[in-house]
């Protein structure tokens, strides 16, 4: 690729200047009044900038970009309890010019730490380049990649030029956009420890910027040992100086409470909570936010979610590879924690709350940490740990977990899980929510399965033989791969006799709606960038999920419990179906072949 020079004034134009507070106070009451409303023009950080897009928010923005009610009563307690323990200055999100100035909404620096990775690589960048060519970017943004690996900008832009992928419909005028997006993208090697060199980003990042003043996003895509370092560098060195800084955390928070607080406190002498962005890419996934659309909008679910009507709830992951590659972060973590504490137990979270005061980050966050400081801790004798084995299949061979080079071979790493868990508040009472996430198993999916009660003296039990089980409806909410929700229901087979079946009342997204859906990334990379909290981990949050596993986790690692082994490419151990049995479940899962 030729070595394109891109000037920076020409990166930074002004799209927006505010004449004065009281077009702010309009443009803010006029965010109010249309809501979620679609709309062609979208109020971004009180510009009023045309887009290509419209984005049904459910977020009403104030025209300093903060979301309306976005600082919660739970942010400024711990706030005030930190300046209290360390009477010092705590630092805040921004201070934001308001008026006469330039709209800094329309300039934008991302920084990808850890660039050089295996998540940049496959999900950021494709990302951040999905959202530019779909006009979701601010006018003037750049990326910049930050790792120790020596690169110039043009290996970088070539390096991630690979992964790029246009969207299916408007293929036509990709090239273009891939050259205009690569344009933006530049690169910094330096220490992950070194404020020398976070200070040389920030010159680079103010030259690129034009001299204008830029909000600035951090993505910390990089092993979390050095998260508190660059955090530290990042914001001593190269916070935005008037608009926002905001830094994306990925996972593992942490592998137990007392880790996961000391992260928190260590990210938060450097940090307001108000900037952390504590990424679980699963709430980000089409299915997983729908979640509430289809319960709390539809009259035939929302009042069927509760005990007396669902019998159990089924969240399952699978993956039909191993931990190849990863084994050496793997075998730190398994899987309980690299997708239960996390994935599986957010989507519990969402499914099992009680209906928030409103769909404003807070309130939704809110009942989020009540559900899950409802839950009980989990017991031992309803968890099963399993760890796949090397495995023949079809002339082929497959690698056992011990067999990767950088897993001890005696290692009792669970690389399979399964758990009944329980919510012990009024709607919940009695109902098994079970779990069950595996690597190496026959299949690659993420399921939430909703098994309903029987109907109480059904006329047409005679019809279905012994086995009532099989005859109560279910939903299933599809989350990968095919994305579908589609509900068991009883029906009559056509004919002149009375036999019923099984049917499914399907919807296939592919076949409803043409269009791609956008990795979970985009949407959250667009989130953090608008302010939106609601898809991202509030520490209280966390501090709960870890409360409900660390007892469990350390029990099974003191006690040294031996995971059940499985075949490579298996449907995981047998004991998950005695799990299941034991609370009168049947895992929904068992039909599907591959
Ligand atoms: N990969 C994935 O699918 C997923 C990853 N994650 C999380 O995202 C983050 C990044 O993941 P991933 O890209 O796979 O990680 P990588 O192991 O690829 O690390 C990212 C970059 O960090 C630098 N790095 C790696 N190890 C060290 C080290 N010990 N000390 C200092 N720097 C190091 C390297 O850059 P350089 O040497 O150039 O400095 C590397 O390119 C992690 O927190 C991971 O848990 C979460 C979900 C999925
Ligand atoms: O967070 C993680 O998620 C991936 C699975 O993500 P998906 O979006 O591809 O389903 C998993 O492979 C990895 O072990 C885990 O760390």
């Amino acid at each position: 690729m030729a070595n394109i020079i891109v000037p920076s004034p020409t990166i930074f134009t002004s799209s927006c200047v505010l004449r004065s507070e009281q077009q702010q106070l309009f443009v803010s009451k006029l965010n109010a009044v249309i809501g979620g409303i679609d709309s062609s023009y979208s109020l971004w950080n009180s510009c009023i900038q045309p887009r290509n897009n419209s984005r049904n928010t459910f977020q009403l923005k104030c025209s300093n970009g903060h979301p309306l009610n976005s600082v919660s009563s739970h942010d400024g307690v711990v706030g005030s309890s930190l300046a209290k323990e360390d009477s010092k200055p705590q630092p805040t999100e921004a201070s934001y010019p308001l008026s006469g100035s330039e709209c800094i909404g329309s300039n934008l620096s991302i920084t990808v730490v850890g660039a050089s990775g295996d998540l940049a690589k496959k999900k950021i960048f494709p990302a951040l380049f999905a959202l530019y060519y779909e006009d979701w970017l601010p006018e003037n943004f750049i990326v910049y990649g930050y790792a120790r690996t020596k690169m110039t900008d043009e290996e970088l832009r070539d390096m991630i030029s690979k992964t790029l992928t246009c969207r299916i419909d408007k293929r036509e005028n990709c090239e273009d956009k891939m050259d205009q997006f690569l344009k933006r993208c530049f690169y910094h090697s330096g220490l992950y420890n070194s404020e020398d060199d976070f200070s040389d980003l920030d010159s680079k990042l103010k030259e690129k910027e034009g001299g204008k003043d830029s909000n600035r996003l951090f993505y910390l895509s990089i092993p979390p040992n050095i998260f508190v370092d660059v955090v530290k560098c990042a914001s001593l060195k190269a916070s935005s100086r008037n608009g926002w800084t905001r830094v994306i955390v990925e996972k593992p928070f942490g592998r137990d409470s007392e880790s996961s607080s000391e992260l928190t406190r260590c990210l938060k002498q450097y940090l307001a909570e108000e900037q952390i962005f504590r990424i679980d890419h699963y709430l980000g996934k089409e299915l997983v936010e729908n979640l509430s659309v289809l319960r709390f909008s539809n009259l035939v679910f929302e009042p069927l979610w509760c005990r007396n009507y669902i019998r159990n709830v089924q969240l399952i992951f699978s993956e039909d590879f191993g931990t190849e590659g990863r084994g050496g972060y793997f075998d730190n973590y398994g899987i309980i924690r690299d997708i239960m504490q996390n994935h599986l137990l957010q989507i519990l979270a969402l499914f099992a709350m009680e209906t928030p005061v409103s769909l404003d980050a807070e309130d939704i966050r809110n009942e989020k940490v009540k559900v899950l400081r409802s839950m009980r801790p989990i017991q031992l004798e309803d968890v099963v740990v399993g760890q796949y084995k090397g495995h023949n299949k079809g002339g082929k061979s497959y690698p056992g977990y011990t067999d990767d080079p950088t897993v001890p071979k005696d290692s009792l790493t669970p690389t399979f899980a399964a758990a009944a868990l329980f919510i012990d508040n009024a709607r919940w009472d009695g109902v098994p929510f079970l779990m069950k996430a595996g690597k190496a198993l026959h299949t690659k999916r993420a399921e939430i399965r909703v098994q309903f009660r029987h109907v109480p003296g059904n006329l047409y039990k005679r019809n279905f033989g012994t086995d009532l089980d099989k005859t109560t409806n279910e939903l299933v909410l599809r989350v990968q791969p095919d994305e579908a929700i589609y509900l068991k229901i009883n029906n009559k087979v056509p004919g002149l006799g009375m036999r019923l079946d099984r049917s499914d009342l399907n919807l296939l997204y592919r076949a409803r709606y043409p269009r791609e859906i956008p990795d979970a990334y985009e949407r959250l990379l667009l989130d953090a960038i608008e302010g939106e909290r609601r898809l991202f981990i509030r520490s209280d949050e966390l501090d709960a999920a870890w409360s409900l596993f660390t007892p469990l986790l350390k029990e099974i690692e003191s006690k040294k419990i031996a995971p059940e082994l499985y075949p490579y490419g298996s449907r995981g151990p047998i004991g998950a179906h005695y799990l299941a049995a034991k609370h009168n479940v049947r895992w929904g899962d068992l039909g599907i072949e591959e």
